[in-house]
């Protein structure tokens, strides 16, 4: 068993908006622990840089991950965040026909998350999302479980099996849901305080925390929402809900809270507005409700998929930016159909290219789009900051966690081709402004072209979770 593992060859990473980072020649310390230890750029023998760093290391002690001779192509990229997931709604990935967000919900959504209630049903679905999230390099995802607590519990503990870092979110529901599928308010605290305790109790894994998940407020009493943020704020939740999908849903809201002066103020006047919230969608919202989401430092989960395919709109996420508010990204399965956060980046550039055709001023234009960097920045470091978490993963910064995915585009059964004159050659030092050009070309075509086939390799917390080492 080693104490410590070095991990050693091109670092590309997002540490701010637009910008990468692209470290070639580097070693990256990780104690057994999973914290990143040192970051030495220009190492020239990583298993002296972890002797360097501790002497009392031995060398059978320390693993080498060596990737320097695929240099060309390969390069660790930091895990996919996944703010906004529905777990239990996988097994209808691409099953939305043409229908939109109510009626989407009726016909699909609550007779397939009923069901889950039999735990066997639920076990077989939760094992196929980690499979899946892990193949695509989502380190850490804050899930939608089902109303049920016990088979909540039985998604923490697979994710907790299988080494992810998970919210759980046990969805919070007491009116307008069909009777087949709705709590009462007693049976939702009850429920929801049984998946909590679980978690924190006798789960006990640091990587796993239960949060407290509103559906929305047309499905969610004045009282259970009241309650929900006082329990949020008593026991330091994180809290994830849907605001401003659809514009039926926000009419509703309207009718059903005609005091509040907004959709996004019916969450705050249940304190359901924190530095922890995850707001999934935003869409429709207006300037007030920009700033309050501000004030309260709450973060918006950008779902680009899930709001093309239910047709619900087109989040301004530039808009958000500009307001420095935090924003990630969110497969919204099964909203939206791909359990993958590069696919999901992808598509989140076009949809802002979508609103950028829409803008006359070419200043304007420019400023809307999306870039490869600005949307790979959302998939890792955005993501952690919605997810208060920035300080832990996101980046490759000494004292953070290891969450990373191994890249290369030239594996076995990639979809990219990569032809000679394209690989960065980072043994020549004094190229290297120019490969910084190349692995910028490289991360384009990754986004654009890749998929899971590229991500060859997967950690959390410096331990291997994809592919899977346990039988
Ligand atoms: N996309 C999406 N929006 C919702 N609003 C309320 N519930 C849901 C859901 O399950 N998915
Ligand atoms: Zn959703």
């Amino acid at each position: 068993m080693s104490r410590f593992t070095v991990f050693f060859g091109t670092f590309v990473d997002t540490p701010t908006l637009g910008h990468l980072r692209i470290r070639p020649r580097t070693s990256l310390g990780v104690s057994s622990d999973g914290t990143i230890r040192f970051i030495k750029p220009e190492s020239k023998n990583p298993l002296q840089d972890a002797q360097d760093f501790d002497k009392s290391l031995n060398s059978w002690e320390i693993t080498v991950v060596d990737t320097l001779e695929r240099q060309g192509s390969t390069f660790f990229f930091p895990g996919f965040i996944d703010t906004h997931v529905h777990a239990s709604q996988y097994p209808n990935a691409g099953i939305f026909g043409s229908s939109t967000l109510l009626d989407w919900l009726e016909k699909y959504t609550f007779p397939l998350e009923a069901g889950l209630k039999d735990l066997e049903s639920a076990r077989k679905i939760y094992d196929r999302v980690l499979d899946k999230t892990l193949a695509h390099g989502t380190t850490t995802a804050s899930y939608y479980t089902t109303i049920d607590a016990d088979s909540s519990n039985l998604m923490a503990e697979i994710c907790a099996k299988r080494g992810q870092r998970a919210f759980i979110g046990k969805v919070c529901m007491d009116q307008n849901s069909p009777e087949y599928y709705i709590e009462t308010l007693s049976e939702c605290q009850h429920s929801l305080q049984k998946v909590v305790n679980y978690i924190r109790n006798d789960l006990k894994d640091d990587k796993i925390k239960p949060i407290v998940t509103p559906r929305f407020a047309p499905t969610c009493s004045s009282d259970l929402m009241a309650w929900l943020g006082k329990t949020a704020s008593e026991q330091e939740l994180h809290i994830q809900t849907h605001l401003s999908e659809n514009k039926k849903e926000l009419k509703w809201v309207g009718e059903l809270f005609p005091d509040s002066d907004s959709y996004t103020h019916v969450y705050d006047a249940h304190n359901l507005l924190t530095d922890k919230t995850v707001l999934a969608h935003c869409i429709h919202l207006s300037d007030e409700e920009l700033e309050l989401i501000k004030e309260r430092k709450s973060g918006v989960s950008h779902c680009p998929i899930s709001n093309s395919s239910i047709t619900s709109g087109e989040c301004q996420v530039r808009r958000f930016l500009d307001h420095n508010i935090k924003v990630g990204l969110g497969t919204d399965l099964s909203g939206g159909f791909d359990v993958s956060i590069l696919c999901t980046a992808r598509q989140a550039l076009l949809v802002s290219r979508h609103l950028a055709m829409k803008e006359h001023d070419t200043e304007r234009q420019e400023h809307i789009k999306l870039s490869v960097n600005d949307v790979l920045y959302l998939s890792t470091f955005g993501g952690a900051e919605v997810m208060d978490m920035d300080l832990q993963v996101g980046s490759f910064e000494v004292g953070k966690q290891f969450d990373t995915q191994l890249i290369d585009l030239e594996s076995a059964d990639s979809r990219v081709d990569v032809f000679e004159w394209q690989h960065a050659k980072w043994d020549k030092e004094d190229q290297d402004e120019a490969n910084k050009g190349l692995f910028e070309d490289l991360l384009a075509k990754w986004l654009f072209t890749g998929d899971d086939r590229n991500t060859i390799r997967v950690w959390v917390a410096g331990k291997q979770v994809f592919p899977s080492l346990c039988s």
